[in-house]
Order: structure tokens, then C-alpha cells, then sequence
């Protein structure tokens, strides 16, 4: 079954635009472009997720990392704003960069219960991280065959949203709830993996 991206958070994303667009338009009389926002955003991504995880820091690192994967709707917002409606350069760095933030988040989550001697959620956390980046690889090489596979279950937003929430929560006491959040999401991932896997062989299969 094939899941349409508008029936998912993409839904949050005209006004999630709508907020960060004063923002975006200070950047841009400020002459920052829309590079330097995802050059910071996906270094504060990382530094936060690599330091605040592996300490135990859960609650103040989903809060930090939180501001700054925003980055990567606020570089969109300054691209478009700042005149040329986005650039292939910029459109390139921004979903590569993606990936060394998602790393960083799932590899920070993977420290933290490595710390903790928790080997079993440190494997299904890993499997997220692994079953994360396929599903984005399937879709950039299905793009690269002039194919499409923008469908699936946990796309990227989802992906972060689960991890974060569950992280913050978890920092606050709740049981259970970060455990809970890696084996809802590595099963989401591998489901969303297949979706687009099938998505892709029945256009091959119609041409
Ligand atoms: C103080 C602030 C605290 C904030 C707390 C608020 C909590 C947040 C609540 C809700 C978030 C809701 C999620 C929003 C969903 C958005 C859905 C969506 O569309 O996501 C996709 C995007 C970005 O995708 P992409 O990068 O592809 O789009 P762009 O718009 O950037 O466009 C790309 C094109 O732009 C051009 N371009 C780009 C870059 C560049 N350098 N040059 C360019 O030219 C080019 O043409 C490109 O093709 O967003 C995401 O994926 C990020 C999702 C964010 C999810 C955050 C989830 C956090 C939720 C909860 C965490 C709770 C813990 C903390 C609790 C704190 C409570 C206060
Ligand atoms: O494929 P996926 O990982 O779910 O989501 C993707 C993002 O991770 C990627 O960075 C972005 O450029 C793509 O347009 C797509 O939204
Ligand atoms: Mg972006
Ligand atoms: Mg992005």
C-alpha cells in the first residue's frame, strides 16, 4: 500500500514554512544564504547529538537538536526567498548533509545505550540508522533513473520526530518510551523500505 507524503507531517509544512519565513527574510537582508544554513544547522546537528546522547543528556539534547534539524526547512525557506527558487548545488548539499545528521542522531542514541551496556537496543537502533539511510538511497536512485519513490511510512520528518520525541521524553522519565520509539521506528523504516522498493518495480513493470 502506498502512503501519499500529503497524508503524513508534510502536511505541517506550509506552516511550518509560514513561522520560519520572517526568520528566513532577516537572514536574507543579512546576506546569509541559504548554504550557511545547512552548513550550521547540520553541524549543530551533529556536535549536539554526539555530545548530549552518548552522556545521557536525552531531554536537552532532543531540545538542541530539535532548533537546529529546523535548519533544514529554514535553508529551503531562505533559498526560495532569497530570489532563485533554490539551487541544484543547494538541493545536492542539502539532502547529503541530511544523511551526516541522521547519522550523527541515530549513531549518538546508539552511544548512549552502548553506555549503558544495552546491546539489544543499541542493534535495533542501529537497524534504524541502517533501514534510515536505504530508504533515502532508494528514493535518490530511483530519482537517478528518472523514476519516482516518494512514498513510505517513515519518510524523514516521521523518522525524526519519533527519535526526538522519544528521546525527550525519555530524559523527562517516562519508561519504556525510547525503546519503544527504536522498535516502532527500525520496523517503520523496513516497511517503508519495501513500500518503495515495489513503488519502484511496478514503474519498471509499466514501462
Ligand atoms: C525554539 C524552537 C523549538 C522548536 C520546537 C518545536 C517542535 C517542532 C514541532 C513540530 C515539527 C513538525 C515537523 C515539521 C514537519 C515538516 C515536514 C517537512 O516538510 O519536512 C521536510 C523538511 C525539509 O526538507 P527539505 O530539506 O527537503 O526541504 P527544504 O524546504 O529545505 O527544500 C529543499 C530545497 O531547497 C533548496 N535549497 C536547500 C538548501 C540549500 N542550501 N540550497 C537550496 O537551494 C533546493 O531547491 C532544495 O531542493 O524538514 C525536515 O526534514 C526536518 C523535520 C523536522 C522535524 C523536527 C521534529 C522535532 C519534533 C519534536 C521533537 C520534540 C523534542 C523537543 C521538544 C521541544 C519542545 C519545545
Ligand atoms: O527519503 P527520505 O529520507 O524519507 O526523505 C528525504 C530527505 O531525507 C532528503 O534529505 C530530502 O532531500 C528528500 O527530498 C526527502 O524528503
Ligand atoms: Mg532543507
Ligand atoms: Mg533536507
Amino acid at each position: 500500500m502506498a502512503y501519499d507524503r500529503t497524508a503524513m507531517l508534510k502536511l505541517l509544512r506550509p506552516a511550518m514554512t509560514r513561522i520560519l519565513t520572517p526568520l528566513g527574510r532577516a537572514l536574507v537582508g543579512r546576506g546569509i544564504g541559504p548554504d550557511a544554513v545547512t552548513a550550521i544547522g547540520t553541524l549543530g546537528t551533529v556536535v549536539s547529538a554526539l555530545l548530549f546522547f552518548p552522556l545521557g543528556l536525552l531531554t536537552v539534547g532532543a531540545f538542541v537538536i530539535t532548533v537546529f534539524v529546523l535548519f533544514d526547512l529554514l535553508d529551503g525557506v531562505v533559498a526560495r526567498l532569497g530570489g532563485k527558487g533554490g539551487s541544484t548545488w543547494g538541493a545536492f548539499l542539502d539532502s547529503t548533509l541530511d544523511r551526516v545528521a541522521d547519522a550523527a542522531i541515530f549513531g549518538g542514541l546508539i552511544l548512549y545505550f552502548v553506555a549503558g551496556g544495552d546491546t539489544l537496543m543499541a542493534a535495533v537502533t542501529l537497524a534504524c540508522l541502517i533501514a534510515g539511510a536505504v530508504v533515502s538511497y532508494a528514493k535518490a536512485r530511483a530519482e537517478g533513473l528518472g523514476l519516482t519513490a516518494d512514498v513510505g511510512l517513515a519518510e524523514r520528518p516521521e523518522r525524526l520526530v519519533v527519535a526526538l520525541v522519544a528521546a525527550f521524553l525519555s530524559g523527562l522519565g517516562v519508561p519504556y518510551v525510547l525503546p519503544a520509539g527504536m522498535w516502532l521506528l527500525a520496523v517503520a523504516s523496513l516497511i517503508t523500505v519495501g513500500q518503495r522498493v515495489v513503488a519502484v518495480y511496478h514503474q519498471t513493470r509499466e514501462r
